[in-house]
Order: C-alpha cells, then structure tokens, then sequence
C-alpha cells in the first residue's frame, strides 16, 4: 500500500452518523488539511481514525504496522504532574530526534508549570518527533498567540519529512502556510 491511510466514503458518527462520507488520502511526508463548520464532525473523524468514533459505512485502510499519534483538541492536562517537559519527549521516544531550539527552555521544566499553549507546543513535538508515521492534530493553534503559531509552523516543517500529518483548523491563514492539500468535509445528511 503506497499510502499511510486511505479513507474511502467513510461516514462516521457515535450512536448515530454525523459526518461524510469522507474521502482522503494521506501520504509519507504530507500534510493534509481538514475543514469544514463547527460541529460538522472533524474531530469525529479523527476518532474514527484511531478507532474511538464509529465507522457505520465505507473503509478506512491503513499501511501494515502503522503507527498513530493523535493530539486532541482539549489536552487532558493532569496537575500536578511532576513531570519535565524532557521527560515528556523521553516517554513518547521523541528524544530521538533533538528537540528544535525554541522549545529548548521548555524541556527542564515541569509540565504543569508550563503555560497552556507551552504545553500545547511541547505536546505536539512529542507526537511529530515521537514513534508514529502518521499525527493526527486537532486545532494546533488554539491558545497559540501569533509567535507561538510561527513556532508550531517551524515545528511542522522541522518534523522527519516521512512522517505525515492530517489536521483539522478552522485558521484558513495557518492551514494555506502548512498544507499540501486541504479536503473540504460535509455533515452527513
Ligand atoms: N462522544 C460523543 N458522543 C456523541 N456525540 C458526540 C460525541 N462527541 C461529539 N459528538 C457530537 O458529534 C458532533 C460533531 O462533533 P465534533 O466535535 O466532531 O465536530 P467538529 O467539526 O470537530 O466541531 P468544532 O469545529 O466545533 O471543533 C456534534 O454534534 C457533537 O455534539
């Protein structure tokens, strides 16, 4: 299979469906935008992605031994947590790849003396320098003031280019810096 994960008609919801039928392709080294209004189902679909949602039609093939890393929108955030950020990266296997230079004084702090949209950029490296081929993010730049959506950016582009990310924004701006591609998602109906 060429591509990491190939959505084909899915339509996914809950107790009910909510969203498609979607098609996508994602790609090694791509990525690949998901837009649409609020409450249409696009965090709906991520789920469906690592198997919390439900699919009720069509097929989501995924390559052999892929592995996901999924950044929701709301990040549980467990205080306290005695925890440093380098840690953190250590846990996850993100140490393998040397942190990028603006989050260096991050890393010898604890995590839940880190501000929110701290936590949230250190987070998102520990998912894009971490194990897996394909990173899901929803709403990266939510809490992010406009040098910390620069850093994120420099985060995206600094990343193992084999990797590939599939993400959800509703920032039209940060989506046309990043994406190769953006699919546009309808409510089902
Ligand atoms: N766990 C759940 N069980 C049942 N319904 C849910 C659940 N989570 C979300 N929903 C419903 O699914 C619908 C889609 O929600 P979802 O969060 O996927 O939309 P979204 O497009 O990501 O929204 P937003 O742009 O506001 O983040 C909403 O009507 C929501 O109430």
């Amino acid at each position: 299979m060429d591509a990491l994960i190939e959505l084909n008609e899915v339509v996914a919801g809950y107790a009910v469906p909510v969203i498609g039928p979607v098609s996508l392709t994602v790609r090694a080294g791509e990525i690949v935008g998901i837009q649409g209004p609020n409450g249409i189902g696009k965090s709906t679909l991520l789920r469906a992605i690592t198997g919390v949602s439900r699919v009720f039609q069509g097929e989501i093939r995924r390559q052999p031994g892929l592995q996901v890393a999924h950044q929701r929108q709301r990040p549980v955030r467990i205080s306290p947590m005695p925890l440093l950020g380098r840690e953190l990266l250590k846990l996850t296997g993100a140490d393998h790849s040397a942190p990028p230079d603006r989050l260096a004084h991050l890393l010898d702090n604890r995590l839940d003396r880190l501000s929110g949209g701290q936590l949230q950029l250190l987070q998102i490296w520990a998912c894009l320098g971490g194990r897996a081929q394909l990173i899901l993010l929803d709403e990266p730049t939510n809490n992010l003031d406009p040098g910390s959506v620069d850093t994120l950016i420099h985060l995206l582009m600094e990343r193992d280019r084999s990797r590939a990310v599939l993400l959800v924004s509703h920032e039209a701006d940060f989506v046309g810096r990043v994406c190769n591609r953006v699919v546009e998602v309808q409510a089902w109906r």
